[in-house]
């Protein structure tokens, strides 16, 4: 199947020494299996991509496992934390959905598995992606890759964001000419600029990569708060109210958004903006949020060092009319979801740690100072095969 065992030359740490790493020794593409947990905590995502680790030759199966009410709660009572019983519950929580949604798949070569974010503080603590990647290989019997962010967060990098080199690879897949964005409205937002005239990725100008903001997650808190909903659904509540404008230039007066890209957000790095729509009516403080999403990315996109021709939107976010309604407004090019060109929005990540996977395999880079500001070419994560003993 084109995936042979091998020892990772050096070693950089007690838990890459327990593991045996793996290169792939084809240059055909391989079916890779991705799976993601985003800052929604709504569940896991998976899909499958057939990939060299260069291009895209196809896409194959996708499947979702939702988290029950228990496991939200108890995923969220861990954001923010770095150890501690809390966290140690939410990987085992993590570990456990993950087996599960991942055995469904069949004749898959490698499996790609981010975990969950607990907590992100690049410049300070690390990242944390929970989630125990070596059990999951020994319980499905397939090798993983996990652990994709900590190297790029050792080498100065923001760890974040990780898919603009799959969304590098999307571009050339849909066979595009010229610049253009993919956005990723999750609890965060996350803007890719593209410069498909470039053969690779990790080409200087190819990418420009940053969060923009927060995008859904202070939109799903606050209804969580005050109406009990998770989310809210097709921008009925934001649709009957009004932006404070007065809110949304105390938003952008936050030091975040002067700063120059790359950069990157924790979940709840703005979890106090609700103080901000705190006084507002329900439907006054989510149009304000709301409002404070699109504002983030189009503050975000006058960085971009080409006018894009498009912006396809992936995530939760592109489901919501009122909110891609105001990105058109304060966007000068065309905003749409990414199925206007064929792709899915609801498995992009997943299917960008399926192409991340492959590339950490054979050896190839994933970030660069484009994409996370790191100072060199990084190809990090762990690679977990089967059948090896876990060190004590
Ligand atoms: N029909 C809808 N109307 C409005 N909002 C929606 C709709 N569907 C999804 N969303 C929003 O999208 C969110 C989920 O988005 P998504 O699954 O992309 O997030 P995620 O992948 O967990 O986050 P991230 O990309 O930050 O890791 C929901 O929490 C909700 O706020
Ligand atoms: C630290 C972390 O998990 N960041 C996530 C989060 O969710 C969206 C945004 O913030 C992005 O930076 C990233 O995820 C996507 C998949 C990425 O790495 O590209």
């Amino acid at each position: 199947m084109g995936v042979t065992p091998t020892h990772k030359a050096a070693p950089k740490s007690v838990e890459q020494e327990r593991c045996v790493g793996l290169t792939i020794k084809t240059n055909k593409a391989v079916r890779a299996l991705g799976a993601m947990s985003g800052t929604s905590l709504d569940g896991v995502d998976a899909a499958v991509v057939e990939t060299d680790g260069h291009r895209i030759f196809g896409f194959g199966e996708s499947g979702y496992r939702a988290y029950s009410e228990d496991e939200r709660a108890q995923l969220r009572a861990a954001l923010g934390q770095w150890h501690g019983p809390q966290v140690e519950a939410a990987a085992e929580l993590i570990t456990r959905a993950h087996a599960e949604a991942l055995s469904e798949f069949e004749a898959v070569d490698l499996i790609g598995f981010h975990g969950q974010t607990l907590a992100h503080e690049p410049r300070g603590r690390g990242t944390l992606q929970v989630g125990d990647g070596f059990g999951l290989a020994q319980a499905l019997g397939q090798p993983v890759v996990w652990d994709f962010r900590s190297d790029d967060v050792a080498m100065g990098g923001e760890g974040a964001p990780l898919a603009p080199f799959f969304h590098f690879a999307c571009a050339k897949w849909i066979e595009a000419e010229e610049p253009l964005c993919f956005l990723n409205l999750g609890g965060v937002g996350n803007l890719t600029y593209v410069d498909p005239s470039f053969d690779r990725p990790e080409a200087p100008g190819a990418l420009l990569a940053f969060d923009t903001g927060p995008a859904n997650a202070p939109v799903d808190d606050l209804m969580q708060a005050r109406l009990g909903l998770p989310m809210d659904r097709d921008g009925a509540v934001a649709r009957g109210g009004t932006v404070e404008t007065g809110a949304l230039e105390l938003f952008l007066a936050e030091p975040f958004f002067a700063r120059m890209p790359p950069k990157s957000l924790d979940r709840n790095d703005f979890a106090e903006m609700i103080g901000l729509v705190q006084e507002l009516s329900d439907s006054d403080a989510v149009a304000t949020l709301t409002g404070m999403c699109a504002a983030g990315v189009a503050q975000g996109m006058e960085h971009c060092p080409k006018p894009p021709s498009r912006v396809l939107v992936t995530g939760g976010g592109r489901r919501n009319p009122v909110l891609m309604e105001m990105l058109r407004v304060s966007l000068d090019c065309p905003v749409e979801p990414v199925e206007t060109v064929g792709l899915d929005g609801d498995m992009l990540e997943a299917q960008a740690f399926a192409y991340l996977a492959v590339r950490v395999a054979r050896g190839l880079p994933t970030s660069c100072p484009g994409t996370t500001g790191v100072q060199a070419l990084v190809g990090g994560g762990i690679v977990s095969a089967v059948s090896m003993d876990r060190a004590s």
